[in-house]
């Protein structure tokens, strides 16, 4: 069966790109919005002004903030709220959810509290089983994909023919996606690599180069691989779109908002500063350093690098002090 109807909640930078995406792709498009204005600016000027200026959106792409509206003959839920709230939104969206559609996580976090991973939150809320569940990941910066730069992504599902279906609705000439079945390496790729973005944007703001950067990032794959082995993540994965392809895009680009984040740490500005300049939207591993730290704690996995982020970001550890205790660790083989 092709998908032909497509809610996405949230409308958000991600999830107005993506609509946008998967509009371009064919299907309809309804995007769900939480403000009025929102909505009133995709119908009206065919802009999401707040989130995505500048980017004109598709005609069969509208936008409501009535949520039956938009999940009404859905054939596809694309998800796209942080994290931290995916629960709580779900709650209140279980009841009008169609019958056999296939929900798709846009996020990249841990809960906290339950240290669960998105498509885990999703089957438990809304009493699906997990081969309703997808996960789109990889490298996917909202503002390079409304501006239609080509980009590759990976649809995670048990169901591999549900993920060939998504991936047909979201083809198009700038959207390349591949299908793959570790839904639990694409998940902890997409949450472990936000936190080490916060550690490369501290390094950044203390005036640390290229060397520092890609030790960061080789030594963050590291430690992810390190959780996914003992959660029985697929290892390959983490060498994949979903693991290294958006450790690095993450790492590297000025429009992250975790690297932009860890950077005024960096700089010396505190939480709150950071948090402020962040207007509004989420850098989702300053939370989920904390519920990624206790999940490695409980299955015994050393992340130093996680847990350095969580220290600066909710122990008040300077970040110059995270680099001189990281450097400074006892030596130890590269494999071990
Ligand atoms: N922006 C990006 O480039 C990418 C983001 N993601 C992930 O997608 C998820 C959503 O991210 P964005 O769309 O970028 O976030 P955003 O901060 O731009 O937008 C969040 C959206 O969720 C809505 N929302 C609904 N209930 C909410 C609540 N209780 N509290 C706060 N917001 C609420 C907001 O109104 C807003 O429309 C995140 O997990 C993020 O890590 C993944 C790939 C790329
Ligand atoms: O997930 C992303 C790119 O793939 C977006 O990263 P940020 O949330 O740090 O902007």
């Amino acid at each position: 069966m092709s998908v032909q109807r497509v809610a996405v909640l949230g409308a958000g930078s991600w999830g107005t790109a993506f609509a946008k995406v998967i509009a371009d792709s064919g299907p309809e498009v309804v995007l769900w919005a939480r403000r009025d204005s929102v909505a009133e600016s995709v119908n009206g000027a065919g802009i999401n002004e707040d989130y995505l200026p500048g980017t004109k959106l598709p005609a069969n792409l509208s936008a409501t903030t009535d949520v039956d509206k938009a999940l009404d003959g859905a054939q596809a839920v694309v998800l796209a709220v942080p994290s931290q709230t995916l629960r709580a939104n779900l709650v209140g969206w279980r009841d009008s959810l169609p019958e056999g559609a296939t929900l798709v996580s846009l996020a990249k976090g841990v809960e906290l509290g339950t240290l669960k991973r998105m498509s885990e939150v999703i089957r438990e809320v809304a009493g699906v089983p997990e081969d309703q569940v997808a996960v789109v990941s990889g490298p996917n910066l909202a503002k390079e994909i409304a501006a239609e730069q080509p980009t590759a992504t990976v649809i995670a599902c048990t169901d591999h023919d549900r993920a060939v279906e998504l991936q047909q609705a979201c083809s198009n000439g700038y959207f390349r996606p591949y299908t793959i079945t570790d839904v639990i390496g694409c998940e902890l790729g997409g949450a472990c690599k936000n936190v080490i973005a916060l550690a490369c944007g501290m390094a950044a703001g203390l005036g640390f180069g290229d060397n520092t950067m890609a030790s960061i990032i080789t030594r963050g794959l590291a430690e992810t691989a390190r959780l996914g082995a003992a959660l029985g993540a697929d290892p390959l994965t983490f060498a994949g779109l979903a693991g290294l392809g958006d450790l690095v895009a993450t790492c590297a680009s000025p429009l992250s908002r975790n690297r932009t984040f860890g950077h005024r740490l960096g700089l010396g500005e505190s939480l709150a500063q950071a948090q402020e300049a962040a207007h509004g939207q989420v850098a989702e591993g300053v939370k989920s350093c904390s519920s990624i730290r206790e999940l490695a704690q409980r299955h015994g996995v050393d992340m130093p690098l996680t847990d350095g982020v969580h220290m600066v970001c909710h122990d008040g550890m300077h970040p110059r002090t995270l680099g001189a205790a990281l450097i400074g660790r006892e030596p130890k083989a590269e494999r071990q």
